[in-house]
């Protein structure tokens, strides 16, 4: 790193899901997360900068932005962070800039204030690098929230269960300190020494489970024009229970994690799962309307409900459902009305937990979520695109020769053989694929300019990998097949011709490291260009018009294949003898598989940076060759690009 690069103040973004507790029977038990996001944006002024150091700054938008505390010292998130960092023995908070953007509305029973106290903990672990696990993130954020639903599940994202575990009875004690040990608020005439020996979290305060989620459902929230504090719905709950009631939730919720996993949902089993009596029928006086909009919306009265509660402490209610959103929405908002009360409703989709730089970040940061991507069972899993197997084959039939071109470092050998031989049985070096060959591009450095200044041109050297037309050429491909725009268009750059696959982002603009602000994270880059004038939906500029010279666009297999009757007529062999009858088995066996493309959620920036694609669309990308010596049959390279 250079001293330049030292001296710039740090930027990073913190987001943060709302969550739904409770899901009726599972009172401080479960969580669930919400696609509604606190996101915060921070530059941090390093103090060997020669820049001058600002004053912290908290500026706020969007829900509670004209009650929330911008104080560092009062507002929940700052104190938070300065709580975990005191505990590090960091006293200060550096010298910030932070923008929060709220989507979560207080005092609903969406979490807003669990959102905010991990987007504290957070906040520490980043600016005081002090690379936390999530268990001991999780362990600061329960000394401050004291029941783990929502800010387990604010963390982990999903469907989470959790517990607190019984502690040694000292530990109990530092685990039962008043939140205004933890969190103190500071008196106006506070010194410097002021709350500066904070009571240090215990070890392993909670753990928390996933459960799984059925990919159909989502949640309607019914969210009242009115706030409920979580204290205040709490004093009404009795501090003792019948065991009839314990039982019919416990019933309830052994049930409900399960079920709500299952796919398709079993509605009769879901609504009644999600009945409670250890919370809901107490809280009914605050929430006027309760007991009706969870009763007589039901799945019989309404198609595609699955189960209707309230959410987290309320006064919102949540509605997990497959279809009939606007239908629940509106009987709910009437029922509501019969009773003198406002509400507002939104569809939220289930998602992950917390992220820092959410979406592909900086090029580095997105190398580094490819290379986790690589390691997980979803990748493993990840199955080809249909028509894949049976298109390569026919092309083989014919006599071209198949190769694989990936881009993975040659240590996913294994890996990658593996895979194929799952999805093309007995495929590798025989029916299908001659050879596969490793670009390791993913492992080639890059030149990173030191400064970022993004509108400094520095040239094209910065890459030094082979790129994939210099590798068909040295192949003597005749053909590629790939999605990527960049890949097709180096191989037209050296007269061999390419089909770009599908209708993808990055087959549509270039993603090349050719100037600094393609070393920009998303949320950098977006910055830049709306100050240039380029509006938030700049990457549309980036879009390459077609045709393109010695490309040609095929939007599936059953286009590649044509290609080959139309302007690929000149390199179609004819057909060799027929392939052994043993061969046809096999690709009647394989047409069970070959159907999807595995998806990996996608961050904001649709594919800004090249290799991110990999991420959700790794698939089998082909390219065509030939090699027609008279003898050996001529070769079809077949480019994996992932
Ligand atoms: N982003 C935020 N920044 C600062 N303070 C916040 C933020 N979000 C919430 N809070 C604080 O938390 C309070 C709301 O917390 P409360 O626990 O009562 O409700 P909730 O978290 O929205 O609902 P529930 O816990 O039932 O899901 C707000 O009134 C505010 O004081
Ligand atoms: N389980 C808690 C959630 C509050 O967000 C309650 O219902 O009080």
């Amino acid at each position: 790193m250079t001293s330049t690069q030292r001296t710039q103040p740090r930027k990073f973004v913190i987001r943060v899901p709302a969550t739904s507790a409770n899901i009726g029977p599972g009172f401080d038990v479960v969580g669930l997360s919400l696609s509604l996001y606190l996101t915060l944006t921070v530059t941090v002024y390093h103090h060997s900068s020669s820049i001058s150091i600002p004053e912290s700054v908290i500026s706020y938008s969007g829900e509670g932005a004209n009650d929330v505390p911008l104080d560092i010292y009062k507002n929940l998130t700052t104190r938070v962070a300065l709580y975990v960092l005191r505990c590090h023995d960091i006293q200060k908070l550096p010298s910030i800039i932070l923008h929060v953007h709220n989507e979560i509305p207080f005092g609903r029973g969406l979490g807003s204030s669990g959102a905010a106290v991990i987007a504290g903990v957070l906040l520490a672990n980043a600016l005081g690098n002090l690379n936390l696990p999530q268990s001991r993130l999780l362990d600061f954020a329960l000394m401050v929230e004291r029941h783990p639903d929502n800010v387990t599940a604010a963390l982990v994202g999903g469907f989470v269960g959790s517990y607190l575990n019984e502690l040694e009875p000292a530990t109990m004690e530092a685990v039962s300190v008043p939140l205004s040990e933890v969190l103190p608020e500071y008196p106006p005439d506070a010194g410097e020494d002021w709350g500066k020996s904070p009571p240090m979290a215990p070890l392993n305060i909670g753990h928390y489970v996933r459960f799984g989620w059925a990919k159909e459902i989502r949640a309607l929230a019914i969210i009242p024009r009115f706030e409920l504090s979580t204290a205040k719905a709490r004093e009404v709950l009795p501090l003792f229970y019948s065991r009839k009631d314990l039982v019919f939730n416990m019933q309830r919720l052994a049930v409900l994690t399960t079920a709500l996993g299952q796919s398709p949902p079993d509605p009769g089993l879901i609504y009644e799962a999600m009945k409670d009596r250890v919370h809901q029928p107490y809280r009914k006086a605050l929430v006027p309307g309760l007991p009706e909009v969870t009763s007589r919306i039901t799945p019989q009265t309404h198609k595609g409900l699955l189960g209707i509660c309230l959410s987290g402490a309320g006064p919102t209610i949540l509605a997990l459902a497959t279809e009939g959103f606007e239908n629940i929405a509106h009987d709910a908002v009437q029922i509501f009305g019969e009773r003198g009360v406002e509400v507002d409703w939104k569809i939220l989709n289930i998602v992950g937990g917390s992220e820092v730089n959410p979406g592909w970040g900086t090029p580095d940061q997105t190398m580094i979520k490819c290379n986790l991507f690589y390691k997980s069972e979803e990748f493993k899993n990840v199955s080809p695109i249909s028509g894949a197997y049976n298109s390569l084959r026919k092309l083989k039939f014919e006599g071209f020769q198949l190769a694989v071109l990936t881009a993975r470092d040659k240590d996913m050998k294994d890996l990658t053989e593996t895979w194929i031989e799952r999805w093309y049985p007995g495929g590798l070096l025989k029916d299908v694929f001659e050879t596969v060959y490793y670009s390791e591009d993913f492992t080639k450095t890059r030149e990173i300019p030191s400064a970022v200044r993004a509108d400094e041109l520095v040239g094209t050297a910065s890459e030094s990998r082979l790129d994939k037309g210099e590798m068909c050429k040295n192949l003597q491909a005749r053909l590629l097949i790939d999605d990527a725009l960049e890949n097709v268009r180096d191989c037209a750059g050296v007269a061999v011709p390419a089909l770009l696959f599908g209708d993808y982002d990055w087959g549509n603009r270039l993603s090349v490291f050719r100037t600094t602000k393609d070393f920009l994270s998303f949320e950098e880059r977006k910055e830049y260009e709306i100050n240039q004038g380029n509006g938030m939906e700049w990457w549309m500029h980036d879009t390459v018009g077609f045709p393109l010279n010695g490309i040609w666009k095929v939007k599936d297999w059953q286009q590649v294949l044509e290609w080959f009757e139309g302007p690929g007529k000149h390199i179609k062999r004819n057909p060799t003898e027929p392939i052994a009858k043993k061969n046809e088995k096999v690709a009647a066996l394989l047409s069970m598989y070959c159907d999807r493309v595995a998806k990996v959620p996608r961050g904001p920036e649709p594919c800004l940076q090249s290799r991110a694609r990999i991420l959700y669309d790794p698939k089998m990308n082909p390219i065509v060759r030939p090699t027609p010596p008279p003898i050996r049959a001529p070769i079809l390279g077949l480019i994996l690009e992932y």
